[in-house]
């Protein structure tokens, strides 16, 4: 029997800071999917992230990771996923061997499990040469992919990332693209955000449009081409966030 649960589906979740952020969106991203989420500035991206994550509780509305209800059952939903926030926080006086063992001892991962995983990790990032820093004296794109290391220790099927690619560089920027890429192919699911255009029409099966805390446009970038004038993606993103 085929199993089509979804890698994530969401229904109706709103929530309001005194007036809405997220204002009722229902979504569904499918296994294997890298499926990237676009809107303006205060869209209700972010927002919406932090309520899939259990990191911020809805107003109402639900949350399904791979078939698990987020509030029903918090911590099994939170293992099958990973989140990195725009702004992940790390501990400076540990270096990244440390950090690592650190997040894997919280999912109760046996060092002997760990240190291999870790030692992958660091060296797919190009980390490996600074296994042995303190983080503190890290760069902020350093910082950034020692942070998704943390986010990936426990083999999450689900990655969820804010922004993942900002401030990197080119090269740090393709060893994430390639890690998304090959986690995609493998058979996981990746949902980012983010404001490059570019990446989201390069490496996404489908793009969904926010703004003003509602979903208003979804699909394949040809999908989206047919609902707009057409154009590049930035045209038609432009055209259906009404900034154009
Ligand atoms: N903790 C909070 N308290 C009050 N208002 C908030 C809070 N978090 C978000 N908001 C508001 O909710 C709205 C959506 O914000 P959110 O950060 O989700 O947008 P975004 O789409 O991620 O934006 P950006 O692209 O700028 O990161 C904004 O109006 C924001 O000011």
């Amino acid at each position: 029997m085929i199993d089509d649960t979804p890698a994530l589906q969401l229904r109706s979740l709103r929530k309001s800071f005194g007036r809405p952020a997220v204002d009722g969106i229902d979504l569904r991203v499918r296994r294997g999917e890298l499926y990237a989420l676009l809107g303006p500035n205060g869209a209700g991206k972010t927002t919406t992230l932090r309520m899939v994550t259990g990191l911020l509780a809805p107003d109402s509305g639900q949350v399904e990771v791979l078939g698990i209800d987020l509030a029903a059952n918090p911590a099994a939903a939170k293992q099958k996923m990973a989140y990195l926030p725009d702004d992940p926080m790390l501990y400076g006086k540990l270096k990244p061997t440390e950090y690592l063992e650190f997040v894997a001892g919280l999912w109760g991962i046996a060092p002997e499990e760990a240190e291999p995983r870790a030692r992958r990790l660091l060296d797919w990032l190009d980390l490996a040469k600074h296994a042995h820093e303190l983080t503190e004296g890290f760069s902020r794109g350093m910082k950034q992919k020692l942070a998704l290391a943390g986010a990936l220790i426990h083999e999450p099927e689900l990655l969820i990332l804010d922004e993942p690619l900002t401030g990197l560089d080119a090269a740090a920027a393709r060893q994430v693209k390639d890690l998304l890429v090959s986690h995609v192919a493998k058979g996981g699911t990746v949902i980012l955000t983010t404001h490059i255009l570019e990446v989201a029409e390069r490496l996404a099966q489908r793009i969904g449009i926010i703004r003003q805390g509602r979903l208003i446009a979804e699909g394949t970038l040809a999908e989206l081409r047919e609902r707009t004038l057409g154009g590049s993606l930035e045209d038609v993103f432009l055209q259906l966030t009404e900034q154009a």
